[in-house]
């Protein structure tokens, strides 16, 4: 028999067989989430299937948030809010709420995540999990509902697509240009229940805020999941966040003979800041082709780039100057953490100052909701995951994506703009986990 990959050796552990590729398996969960939209369902379902009086698989590893809309935005979302706080209480789980942030920012910050877990979360973007090691995965709230009563879930075991980046990133382009280009190189649906894995020299020398762009955008290609393999970088930064020290395993890798779908190699130099123009993520080209087009408003935040790392690089770029008279900008930061980090390093200051609205933590207009939600014609250049039709609000509107740098830059000028113009930096993981110790 071959090696496997990091997917089949997960499942193999989580489930007590050799899984490979193709095979189906009953896994047990490490960690569950649910949020302030998929919460209520998935609690009915709990209820159905058990009996209002059973108990969780495992409360002390189950966490729900409240970030979608967050604060409420109306009486239906106020009702959810609700529900998610009672529930938690009923059943002694852990609950973040409206200003704690993002359901995958919180996870991740406050060390429920351990690599080589299996976490489930009712919303797409669990893949998040993969950048620290862990199998990351979003499941319906029906599918959650069970699974909390059970701990247990099947699975089939993903072919992994590998993605391969030799050599050092210019300046003025990062993970999420990586991750633009490999979703425009394979398609939105080129990865769909595969795992992606994020591997070579590039990688590697990634922070961890980094790795979690990858990881997270894993499935705007369709990935079920997305892995980074951990390293000795995903223990220290586990330990400068929790103050815990996690055992490094250093089996947590794909074997050398694993079978892979494919390989997609890249050399890093060759790579420019990417764009992903309207309508789909898939839409990536280099920013060049698209610079001087005008924008409206500039979205800085989202469970993909709305860690500090992230604004603080806007706010390096803005530093002392306004935005461009023709834009607005809307920052919400991913987590209540970072919002208050950018607090005490004047960060808050130099975006306000610069001419920028700041809102609570959580998902903010990303999915159309609230807090900056687009007209027919606005044009909006952001540093989300998603840019269908309406994502942000009006059907008529567009959201281009991009870095975090890329829309620094550009909201000096309102028109998309070229990073490498401009003085940008690389954080290393330490420059965060100051605040939380
Ligand atoms: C609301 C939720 C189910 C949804 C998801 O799962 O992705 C949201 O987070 C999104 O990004 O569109
Ligand atoms: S920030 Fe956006 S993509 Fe992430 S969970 Fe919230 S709505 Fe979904």
């Amino acid at each position: 028999m071959t090696g496997k990959t990091l997917a089949e050796k997960l499942l193999s552990d989580k489930s007590g067989t050799d899984a490979r590729a193709g095979d189906y398996v009953e896994a047990e969960i490490d960690v569950a989430m649910a949020h302030d939209i998929t919460g209520p369902l998935a609690f009915q379902t709990f209820d159905e299937v058990t009996g209002e009086d059973a108990d969780l698989f495992a409360p002390d590893r189950t966490i729900f948030t409240i970030d979608h809309h967050a604060p409420a935005d109306g009486v239906q979302a106020a009702n959810n809010h609700n529900a998610v706080r009672e529930f938690a209480a009923k059943h002694g789980a852990h609950q973040f709420d409206v200003g704690d942030g993002i359901c995958h920012a919180v996870l991740v910050e406050e060390g429920f995540v351990k690599p080589g877990d299996l976490v489930i979360g009712a919303d797409s973007h669990s893949t998040t999990y993969g950048g620290i090691g862990a199998f990351g995965t979003g499941v319906g709230s029906t599918d959650l509902g069970t699974a909390l009563a059970t701990g247990e879930l099947w699975f089939r075991v993903p072919e992994t697509m590998r993605f391969e980046v030799e050599g050092e990133l210019a300046d003025g382009v990062y993970a999420k240009d990586l991750i633009l280009r490999f979703i425009g190189d394979v398609g939105f649906d080129g990865c769909t229940y595969m795992a992606a894995e994020y591997g070579g020299s590039t990688i590697e020398s990634l922070p961890i805020h980094e790795r979690l762009v990858l990881s997270n955008m894993a499935i705007e290609m369709g990935g079920k999941a997305g892995f980074v393999e951990p390293d000795l970088r995903t223990i220290d930064y586990l330990e400068r966040q929790t103050g815990e020290v996690v055992p490094f395993d250093d089996d947590l890798h794909s074997d050398e003979d694993a079978t892979y779908d494919s390989v997609h190699t890249y050399r890093a130099e060759d790579l420019a800041p990417q764009v992903s123009k309207p309508s789909n993520p898939e839409n990536a080209v280099d920013v060049t082709e698209v610079e001087g087009t005008e924008i409206d408003q500039l979205f800085v935040g989202t469970c993909t780039n709305g860690r500090y790392e992230d604004i603080k690089l806007v706010a390096d770029i803005l530093d002392g100057e306004e935005l461009a008279p023709n834009v607005r900008m809307v920052v919400v930061p991913a987590s209540k953490s970072v919002y208050q980090y950018m607090l005490q390093t004047g960060v808050f200051q130099t975006l306000t100052d610069a001419g920028a609205v700041i809102q609570s933590a959580g998902c903010g207009p990303c999915a159309g909701y609230h807090q900056g939600v687009l007209g027919d014609d606005d044009i909006c250049l952001a540093t989300a995951n998603r840019n269908f039709p309406g994502r942000e609000g009006s059907m008529q509107s567009q959201v281009y994506l991009a870095s975090p740098a890329t829309v620094g830059a550009s909201a000096l000028y309102g028109e998309i703009t070229d990073p490498r113009g401009v003085q940008t930096e690389r954080y290393d993981d330490t420059v965060f986990a100051e605040v939380l110790s």
